[in-house]
């Protein structure tokens, strides 16, 4: 497998300082030896520098549009070349607005491709239905064909041309989903398994109609959009928007083995580290730790050995 790594420091989709940390404290937990060391062949693109945007008034309920756009811009940009250049892409967040990027880069790099979107949150508000205004919020309604009628006029997203179909969307450990969110999962029919739904069927079960939702047709290539905070606050506890009752370290992992034996993975994103939401040392290595291990087993590693 050949990985090619994006750091994306930032932290403009949501008020939390500190997230913009992510990308150097995953590289020093020893990520790019970790994956030569089962077989990848590794390019590090290193980090994305992001200049200051001065006056960035929001737009309605969007806040900070003009460097959240801009940002993504770029990390759309390096995307399209890292996929151009034969890479699986480890994007390194950095807030989950960044999905904005990833995910439009990747599909800008061929064909249409399929989203598995890990989180306590669906990030599916639009700027009208935000109740907070932080785009870490909302990334899914800027690139969703059907939804493109409901974004209004932003500053620096102009660029963004919806790339996926609701059909092609699954979502895993929803915990903590607004009004105007579920509304929309519903009238778009996304498919959702909710923690509920991870109870009731258990993990195995749920990767299998997963997989058997997103290759229902043609086999595309998965986007795994992967929120650390999809992992239970006791596994990962630093991160800026916590929910109680996620997943286990070994759900995790197994929705990144699962993924990596269909051989389609095709961009990742682990976004949502926050060292400065550890209230200790153990809890920011914690958090590091399941987020290279989320990784790792995106490409290959399996816990027999
Ligand atoms: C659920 N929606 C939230 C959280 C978004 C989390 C983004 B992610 O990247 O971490 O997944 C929260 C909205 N609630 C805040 C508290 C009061 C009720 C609304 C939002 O701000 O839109
Ligand atoms: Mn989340
Ligand atoms: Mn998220
Ligand atoms: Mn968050």
């Amino acid at each position: 497998r050949s990985v090619g790594i994006i750091g994306a420091p930032f932290s403009g989709g949501q008020p939390k300082d500190g997230v913009q940390l992510g990308p150097d404290l995953i590289r020093a937990a020893g990520l790019v030896n970790r994956l030569k060391e089962q077989g990848c062949d590794v390019k590090d693109y290193g980090n994305l520098a992001f200049e200051s945007v001065s006056s960035d008034e929001p737009v309605g309920l969007a806040k900070r549009p003009r460097a959240v756009g801009r940002a993504n811009q770029q990390l759309a940009d390096a995307v399209r070349r890292i996929k151009h250049d034969g890479h699986t892409c480890v994007m390194l967040g950095g807030d989950h607005s960044l999905a904005i990027g990833s995910i439009h880069g990747h599909a800008a790099s061929g064909s249409e491709v399929s989203v598995v979107w890990v989180d306590a949150h669906a990030d599916i508000n639009t700027p009208l239905t935000t109740t907070t205004g932080n785009i870490h919020g909302q990334p899914m309604s800027y690139v969703i064909h059907e939804l493109h009628n409901k974004i209004p006029v932003i500053p620096n997203f102009s660029w963004i041309k919806p790339c996926i179909a609701a059909k092609d969307i699954v979502y895993i450990g929803l915990r903590d989903v607004d009004p105007g969110e579920h509304y929309i999962l519903k009238y778009l029919g996304i498919k959702t398994f909710s923690m509920s739904e991870l109870d009731r069927l258990g993990i195995a079960k749920v990767m299998e109609q997963t997989c058997d939702h997103i290759f229902t047709k043609v086999k595309k290539p998965i986007h795994l959009s992967y929120d650390i905070d999809a992992l239970d606050p006791s596994v990962a506890p630093a991160t800026g928007t916590p929910v109680v009752g996620g997943l286990t370290y070994r759900e995790g992992v197994y929705i990144t083995e699962h993924i990596c034996q269909t051989d389609l993975l095709s961009a990742v994103d682990i976004v949502e580290v926050n060292p400065k939401r550890g209230r200790t040392e153990d809890e920011v290595q914690s958090t590091v730790n399941a987020a290279v291990d989320l990784v790792l087993g995106c490409f290959g590693r399996v816990r027999e050995g």
